[in-house]
């Protein structure tokens, strides 16, 4: 097997749980958006959404990622609140 081929494979296996966890989350966040629909509270929560992205970059071993971690997250919340959003309306 060639070496792309060994590295393809890693990055399948990281897909993999990725994606696993990618669902964990939107289920997590479709039962948030239940509840603050009961208790009539916004979807958007831009601090919380800070604070999200700031715990995140903190638990970086490459503080070189920061940013990237930070759209990496702005896109997932905005995905999140997507699904939100689908869910309530
Ligand atoms: O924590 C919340 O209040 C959520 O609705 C979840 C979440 C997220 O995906 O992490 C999504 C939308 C909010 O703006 C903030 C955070």
């Amino acid at each position: 097997m060639s070496e792309i081929d060994l590295l393809r494979i890693e990055i399948d296996d990281i897909d993999q749980e990725l994606t696993k966890l990618l669902e964990r989350r939107l289920n997590m966040a479709k039962k948030i958006a239940e509840h603050k629909k009961k208790q009539g509270l916004p979807i958007l929560d831009e601090s919380r959404e800070e604070v999200v992205i700031q715990k995140n970059i903190d638990r970086l071993n490459n503080p070189d990622y920061a940013d990237k971690v930070r759209e990496f997250y702005i896109n997932l919340m905005d995905i999140s609140k997507d699904v939100q959003e689908d869910l309530i309306k």
